[in-house]
C-alpha cells in the first residue's frame, strides 16, 4: 500500500485564484485588500519567505506593502510604525514576521496589532476566539491544515487526531481547530511519554515539532492521515519535514509532502484572512 499525497501546491493554487476573483469583486466595490508586511533584520528564511508572501499576494490582486527595518529597530519605533498601520485604512491586514530581534518582546509587538488586522490570527482576541468558537482569525498554518482534510473530504467527528508540538502558532491552535469539528484530541510535545503508543492510536496525526523523522512508519497506524507541518534541512541541505516520508508512506492512507505541503497553503491562507478582513472593513 502507498498512500496518497495531498498535494498542497496544487489545492493553494485553487485557493489561490478563488481569492482572485473574490478580490476582483471587492475592487470592482472600490476597496483594494491591503497587505502589510514587516521585516526586521537580514535572516536569509525571513527574507525568502516575506518575498514569497509579497509575490503571491500581488498575483492575486492585492496590494502589498513591505516594509524592512534594520534589526536595530527599537521596540518604540516598531510599535508606532503597527499603531500607523492600525489607523490606515488602506491596510486591511499587518504581519510582522518572526522571529524577531531578541531586544524586541514578540507577543507585545503581537499583541499591539489591531485584533480586525491580524491576518495571522496570532493575537490573543484570535486565539481566544478561536478556542471558544467565536469570528475572528485563525492562524494560516493550521487553517491551510483543515483545508487540505477537507479537500480529501475527510471526516474529523469522532476520529482521533494526535497533534506533536504545542506551540501558539501551530500546534495549540491546531488542536482546537480539529476539537471543533468534534475529533478526540491528544497534544504531544517534548515531555511526552512513548509518542509512538499514542500516534499508533491515530486516524490523524499532525507533525509540527521542527526535527527530522519524529514519525517513522513504526509510528503509524495503517491507512492514517499524516499532516506534515515540520520545516527543516538533511544532510544534504534538502528541505524535509518532521515525518519519514519515504517510509511512512508505505504505512498510511494519506500523507502531505514537504515541500508542497503545508508551506503552500499557510501561504495561500494569509491571503484567504486579508481578504475577508478587506470584505468585513
Ligand atoms: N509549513 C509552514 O507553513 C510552517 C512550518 N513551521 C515549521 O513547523 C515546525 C514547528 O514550528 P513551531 O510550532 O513554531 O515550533 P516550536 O519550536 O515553537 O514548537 C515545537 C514543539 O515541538 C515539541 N517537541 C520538540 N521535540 C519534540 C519531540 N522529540 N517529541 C515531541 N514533541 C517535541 C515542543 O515541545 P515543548 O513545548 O515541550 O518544547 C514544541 O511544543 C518547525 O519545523 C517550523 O519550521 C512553522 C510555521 C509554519
Ligand atoms: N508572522 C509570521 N507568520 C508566519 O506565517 C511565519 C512567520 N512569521 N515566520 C516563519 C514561519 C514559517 N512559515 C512558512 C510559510 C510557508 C513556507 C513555504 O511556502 N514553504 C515551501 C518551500 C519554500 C522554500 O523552498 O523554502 C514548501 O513547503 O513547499 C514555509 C514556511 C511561515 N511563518
Ligand atoms: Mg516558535
Amino acid at each position: 500500500m502507498t498512500a496518497e499525497l495531498i498535494d498542497g501546491n496544487a489545492l493553494a493554487a485553487r485557493t489561490r485564484a478563488d481569492v482572485a476573483r473574490r478580490v476582483q469583486a471587492l475592487k470592482a466595490r472600490g476597496v483594494t485588500p491591503g497587505l502589510a508586511v514587516i521585516l526586521v533584520g537580514e535572516d536569509p528564511a525571513s527574507q525568502v519567505y516575506v518575498r514569497h508572501k509579497v509575490k503571491d499576494s500581488e498575483e492575486a490582486g492585492l496590494n502589498s506593502v513591505l516594509e524592512r527595518h534594520p534589526a536595530t529597530l527599537s521596540e518604540a519605533e516598531l510599535l508606532a510604525r503597527i499603531e500607523a498601520l492600525n489607523r490606515d485604512p488602506a491596510i486591511h491586514g499587518i504581519l510582522v514576521q518572526l522571529p524577531l530581534p531578541r531586544h524586541i518582546d514578540a507577543a507585545r509587538v503581537i499583541e499591539s496589532i489591531s485584533p480586525a488586522k491580524d491576518v495571522d490570527g496570532f493575537h490573543v482576541a484570535s486565539a481566544g476566539a478561536l478556542m471558544t468558537g467565536q469570528p475572528g482569525f485563525w492562524p494560516c498554518t493550521p487553517y491551510g491544515c483543515m483545508k487540505m482534510l477537507d479537500s480529501i473530504g475527510y471526516e474529523l467527528r469522532g476520529k482521533h487526531a494526535v497533534v506533536i508540538g504545542r506551540s501558539n502558532i501551530v500546534g495549540k491552535p491546531m488542536a482546537m481547530m480539529l476539537l471543533a469539528r468534534s475529533a478526540t484530541v491528544t497534544i504531544c510535545h517534548s515531555a511526552t511519554q512513548d509518542l509512538g503508543a499514542l500516534t499508533r492510536q491515530a486516524d490523524v496525526v499532525v507533525a509540527a515539532v521542527g526535527k527530522r523523522n519524529v514519525l517513522t512508519a513504526d509510528m503509524v497506524k495503517p491507512g492514517a492521515v499524516i499532516i506534515d507541518v515540520g520545516m527543516n534541512r538533511n544532510d544534504e541541505g534538502k528541505l524535509c519535514g518532521d515525518v519519514d516520508f519515504e517510509t511512512v508512506r508505505q504505512v498510511a492512507g494519506w500523507i502531505t509532502p514537504v515541500p508542497g505541503g503545508v508551506g503552500p497553503m499557510t501561504r495561500a491562507m494569509l491571503l484567504v484572512n486579508t481578504l475577508e478582513a478587506a470584505e468585513r472593513s
